[in-house]
C-alpha cells in the first residue's frame, strides 16, 4: 500500500546540510495501522510528508497504491493525493468556517453537487460523533472535537490512506483515548490504511499493528507491536517501552542474585495474557529440577490483546537451567535473555 524504500532526504540550512532521513525503508500493508515513533528531530514528520510528496526525497522510491509517485506528472500526482487524507497535531481548521463548512470546503473545491455535499458531510459528522455541532465554530470546540472535525475533513474525499501527524499530542489522556478509539473504528469500518507518527508509546500500544522506531533519521527497529513489546532490541526501543510499563530490574537486585546464585538466569518471558502459566512453571520444577522465582510481572494490552511480561529467575544445575530455557522457548510467546540481566556477566563486571 505504502512502500517507502531507501529514502534519503537532506535540508539546506544556510551553508549547512541537515540529513533528515538516511535510507529509511518502511512498507505499510493495506488495512493496517502502522506507527512510526521517535523523539523530536528523529525525522518522523519528514517521512510522513514524503508519502504524499509534500517533501521530495533526494533518493529512494515512493510507491503508494501501486503508483510510483516520483514518476507522476503534476496532474497525476493531484489525483493520487486525493486518495491520501491527512490530520494534523494542531487540527488546521479554518476559524471563520463552522464545522459543516470546514468539512464541506474540500468537496466544494472539487465541484461536488450541493445536495451530495450535504448528505456526505452530515454522514461524516455522524461518524465522528459531531452531528449536533455542525453550526459551531472551531473556537467553540474542545481540542478533541476539533480533531474530530479534522478527521471528518480528511475523510471527505474518501481516501484509502490516512496520515496522522501527531494527531493526539495536543490532547489530554482521556481525549487522546477517545480519538484513538475513533481512528480504530474508522480503520475497521472503512478498511482505511493508517500511517501515524507519534512520540508516545501509549498510542502505538493502543492501536497499531506494526511499528517502526526512528532515531536520527534512521529506522533502528521495526516489526509487529507484539514482537517489539516482547523482545525489544535497541536501547531506544526499550526506553520507549519503559514509558508505558517500567520493566527495569534494579541493578542491586541483579547483583544480589548474581552473588547468591551465580548459575541462575534472569529471563524476560512474554506470554499471551490469557495463557495459563502455572503448568509451565511446575513442569520446570518437575522435569528440569530448577526453581523459578517470579521477580516481576505485568499484563499489558497491545491493541486489545493481553501480553504478559514476566521476569523469571531460574536457578539450579547449569544443564537443567539450559534445558528449562529451551523448553520455555517452545511454550511461551518469547523468551528474552538480556546480557544486562545475566548474573555471570554482572559478576564478571
Ligand atoms: N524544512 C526544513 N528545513 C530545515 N531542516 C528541517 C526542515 N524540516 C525538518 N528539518 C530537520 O530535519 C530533522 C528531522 O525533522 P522532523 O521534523 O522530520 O523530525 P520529527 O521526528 O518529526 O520531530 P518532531 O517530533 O519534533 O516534529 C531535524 O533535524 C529538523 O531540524
Amino acid at each position: 500500500m505504502i512502500q517507502l524504500t531507501n529514502i534519503h532526504k537532506t535540508f539546506k540550512v544556510g551553508k549547512r546540510e541537515v540529513e533528515a532521513l538516511k535510507g529509511v525503508t518502511i512498507h505499510v500493508k493495506k488495512g493496517e495501522i502502522f506507527g512510526v515513533i521517535g523523539s523530536s528531530g528523529a525525522g518522523k514528520s519528514t517521512l510522513l510528508r514524503i508519502v504524499n510528496l509534500l517533501e521530495k526525497p533526494i533518493s529512494g522510491t515512493v510507491i503508494v497504491n501501486g503508483k510510483n509517485l516520483l514518476q507522476l506528472n503534476e496532474k497525476q500526482l493531484r489525483i493520487s493525493r486525493k486518495k491520501i487524507g491527512i490530520i494534523f497535531r494542531h487540527f488546521n481548521l479554518l476559524s471563520s468556517y463552522n464545522v459543516f463548512d470546514n468539512v464541506a470546503e474540500i468537496l466544494r473545491m472539487t465541484h461536488v453537487p450541493k445536495q451530495e455535499i450535504k448528505k456526505k458531510v452530515e454522514g461524516l459528522l455522524r461518524l465522528v460523533g459531531l452531528a449536533d455541532k455542525a453550526g459551531e465554530y472551531p473556537s467553540q470546540l474542545s481540542g478533541g472535537q476539533k480533531q474530530r472535525v479534522g478527521i471528518a475533513r480528511a475523510l471527505a474525499m474518501e481516501p484509502e490512506i490516512l496520515l496522522c501527524d501527531e494527531a493526539t499530542s495536543a490532547l489530554d489522556p482521556q481525549t487522546t483515548e477517545s480519538i484513538l478509539e475513533l481512528l480504530l473504528n474508522i480503520n475497521e469500518k472503512l478498511g482505511l490504511t493508517i500511517l501515524l507518527i507519534t512520540h508516545e508509546m501509549e498510542v502505538i500500544k493502543k492501536i497499531c499493528d506494526r511499528v517502526a522506531v526512528m532515531e536520527k533519521g534512521e529506522v533502528i527497529e521495526q516489526g509487529s507491536v507484539l514482537d517489539i513489546f516482547s523482545t525489544p532490541k535497541h536501547p531506544t526501543t526499550k526506553n520507549f517501552i519503559r514509558t508505558v510499563f517500567d520493566d527495569a530490574i534494579p541493578k542491586d537486585m541483579i547483583e544480589k542474585i548474581a552473588v547468591s546464585s551465580p548459575c541462575s538466569k534472569i529471563l524476560r518471558v512474554s506470554f499471551r495474557g490469557d495463557a495459563a502459566l502455572d503448568p509451565v512453571i511446575s513442569t520446570l520444577a518437575t522435569r528440569y529440577r530448577v526453581t523459578s522465582n517470579v521477580l516481576f510481572g505485568s499484563i499489558n494490552y497491545i491493541k486489545g490483546t493481553p501480553l504478559g511480561i514476566l521476569f523469571l529467575q531460574i536457578s539450579g544445575e547449569r544443564e537443567g537451567v539450559a534445558q528449562a530455557i529451551t523448553y520455555l522457548k517452545q511454550v511461551v510467546y518469547h523468551v528474552d535473555i538480556r546480557s544486562e540481566y545475566d548474573a555471570e556477566e554482572v559478576v564478571a563486571k
